[in-house]
């Protein structure tokens, strides 16, 4: 992506599109609605001619019933006028639920298309833009477009027809007159056009301050632990401040904006009255109009004016929605940094042999490249570890081989075809990722794991569950694996949050697994509850293992070493310690930090439980793996077992559910 594109994140550098173009950019999504908007075009023409049908009734009413004081003329009108008044409210009734029914729909596709669009974007999107910006785009920028799609063209033939009718209807009936009054029309043109530029600097200011607040609320509430451990509270309502000030001055301004607009034209309005009745007044005293025609005349006016003023209001709100069209735009303008091949390779379930050839890469917008020259092969089932200083390059790794983004230079391979030429979707099932962070979905426990493969059975989620000694503690949440968590969730400590991961990723079976820092932000005895379900995951599965967590190094095939973007060091753990280069020293400085802390100097792999203090409680240990039961993933074991027997103390990390 090229780098003018990455600096258009910037909220303030959204650019100003023509509301045309605007207009030209949404419309096709109107695709199998423009039947209906076309039909609720027709009942508000219909609507229009019944009143127009129901004006000239009134002028019959009043020369020939009420003049002469006749009530014999007074029936037929009458009757007529009634059955046009219900058909008329019929038709408006029809045409106004349809047009609400169009519009919510065009809404529902526009943003469904906009999230789509979002949810395939790179992940250094999401750095550059602020997630309640990003919301507010979603949904009042959302509504803003339908405005001017929809509503917009709806309402823009709606009151040009009304406006038509009642501007013809005023002429059959006296042109000299309509003519007379229709020099005056152009000031409410005049008017909108004064106002409309105005109108959308600031509600492009109100849009922007709206997306702020959204983005203020959204952290500090994310960072509520930041804000009240370190007492953040007046810092946070300032920054909101700030932000509801813009937000105020602007919606301050824009109402005062539309107030005077809406003023100005009652004034113009006013105008045109009593031109209207100082005519017709003169006209009546020389006996060339009747009162009847008169009040019809009036009237006709009063049913023009809105349309006419509603066509340049009209013309003030789409200014106004521009301004959220072109937030959305700059949105949809971003490329997604990968996309499918024209002609994906069908290759069948892979081996997992995965190579990197010559691969350079650097970030949008950055000025040094995370990775230079990177080439490395790992042949299936192998257990490759990643390691290296913070920053050298080896989370940039996983994204290339995620395929998040594509390399500059070199190719990434999964046996031997390049990454970008696989479909995306198969690619992401032959190619899993365990990320640093557990990602949880706002569902139950048993969709969690199972949207590592979307229709398993629950059978197959409890063997992934069980495999990833995660069953024990989810049947003792209450509703079992109907338990709904969410990632906000303290329902689950890390290292259960992990052992789902594990499940889920159990359950999805790809040949190549991803691991990026599983170990990271565990502490030392959950680290200790996830290796033997991640070894049990890793088994048969080609693995490539991001981490400064050397003490799982020993397992490893091979290790390679990275700095500022380039393999430094390759070999076993051995080997390369035996050669006191750049490995020894990372395993020095490592070993060196946990010096610091008992609890990390805990062997890793080892299941002996430390020795239960005197009181501690004690649970049946339930797992049906490991010396307890029947593992289907012997070859797995990890390290020496327990052969003490079948109750353990319970491990501190073990959180149970509260109240059990
Ligand atoms: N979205 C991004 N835009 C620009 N530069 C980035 C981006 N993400 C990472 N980088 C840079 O790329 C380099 C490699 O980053 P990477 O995250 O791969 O390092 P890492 O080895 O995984 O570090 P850590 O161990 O701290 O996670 C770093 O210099 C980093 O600043």
């Amino acid at each position: 992506m090229a780098e003018s594109e990455a600096e258009e994140y910037e909220y303030e550098d959204t650019p100003a599109i023509p509301a045309r173009t605007a207009f030209r950019r949404f419309w096709p999504l109107t695709g199998g609605l423009r039947r209906w908007l076309l039909l609720v075009w027709v009942c508000t023409v219909i609507a229009a001619l019944a009143e127009t049908e129901a004006i000239l009734l009134f002028s019959d009413l009043t020369d020939h019933a009420l003049q002469k004081g006749s009530l014999a003329a007074f029936w037929s009108p009458a009757v007529k006028w009634l059955g046009i008044a219900v058909v008329g409210a019929l038709v408006a009734y029809a045409g106004n639920s349809l047009a609400a029914w169009v519009t919510e729909r065009f809404v529902m596709r526009l943003r469904e298309h906009v999230f789509d669009h979002v949810q395939q974007l790179p992940p250094h999107f999401f750095q550059h833009h602020r997630q309640g910006d990003l919301l507010s785009r979603l949904t009042s920028d959302v509504e803003a477009i339908e405005t001017m799609v929809v509503s917009g063209l709806v309402g823009a033939a709606s009151a040009a027809f009304s406006a038509l009718f009642y501007a013809a209807a005023a002429f059959w009936l006296r042109w000299d007159l309509a003519a007379a009054t229709f020099v005056l029309a152009p000031l409410f043109w005049l008017a909108a056009r004064r106002f409309s530029g105005a109108i959308k600097d600031v509600s492009r200011e109100g849009r922007v301050a709206d997306g702020a607040i959204t983005s203020v609320v959204e952290e500090s509430l994310g960072n509520i632990v930041l804000t009240q451990a370190y007492d953040r509270r007046d810092a946070e309502l300032r920054r909101l401040r700030e932000e509801a000030n813009a937000w105020f001055r602007a919606s301050v301004r824009s109402t005062r904006l539309g107030e005077a607009y809406e003023q100005l034209v009652q004034v113009i309005e006013t105008v045109c009255v009593l031109a209207v009745i100082g005519i017709g007044a003169w006209e009546i005293s020389t006996g060339r109009m009747t009162l009847g025609q008169l009040l019809a005349f009036a009237a006709f006016l009063g049913y023009l004016y809105p349309p006419v003023r509603g066509l340049a209001q009209l013309g003030l709100t789409v200014t106004a929605a521009t301004a959220g069209a072109e937030r959305l735009i700059e949105i949809l303008d971003v490329r997604p940094s990968v996309t499918d091949p024209r002609h994906g390779t069908e290759t069948g379930r892979p081996d997992g042999t995965v190579e990197a050839r010559g691969v350079s890469f650097r970030y949008p917008g950055a000025d040094k490249a995370a990775l230079q020259g990177l080439s490395f092969a790992v042949s299936p089932g192998e257990l490759v570890i990643i390691t290296g200083p913070s920053g050298a390059g080896k989370s940039t790794v996983s994204k290339l081989l995620l395929r998040f983004y594509d390399p500059d230079a070199g190719d990434v391979l999964l046996d031997g075809v390049p990454l970008r030429d696989f479909p995306l979707a198969r690619l992401r099932e032959y190619v899993t990722l365990l990320p640093q962070e557990t990602l949880v979905l706002h569902d139950t426990v048993r969709a969690n794991i199972a949207c590592g493969r979307p229709g398993a059975s629950d059978r197959a989620i409890e063997e992934a569950a069980r495999a990833a000694d995660a069953h024990d503690f989810i049947v003792r949440l209450p509703e079992g694996y109907d338990t709904g968590i969410d990632p906000n969730s303290a329902r689950l400590s890390g290292g259960q949050l992990q052992r789902l991961a594990i499940a889920r990723a159990i359950l999805r079976d790809a040949p190549v697994l991803v691991l990026d820092e599983p170990t990271t932000g565990l502490d030392a005895m959950a680290a200790r509850r996830v290796v033997k379900p991640l070894r049990r995951l890793m088994a048969g599965r080609t693995t490539i293992m991001i981490t400064h967590d050397l003490n799982l190094a020993p397992d490893a095939d091979r290790i390679l070493v990275v700095d500022r973007g380039r393999i430094v060091e390759t070999g076993r753990h051995d080997e390369l310690l035996a050669r006191g280069g750049a490995y020894a020293r990372l395993h020095r400085s490592q070993n060196n930090a946990s010096m610091d802390t008992a609890e990390l100097r805990l062997p890793l792999f080892e299941e002996e439980p430390p020795p239960a203090p005197a009181q501690a409680p004690v649970y049946e240990y339930t797992t049906g793996y490991g010396p307890y039961g029947h593992d289907p993933y012997p070859a797995q074991a990890a390290g020496p077992v327990s052969a003490q027997g079948a109750t353990w103390p319970r491990p501190a990390h073990e959180e149970p559910w509260p109240g059990l």
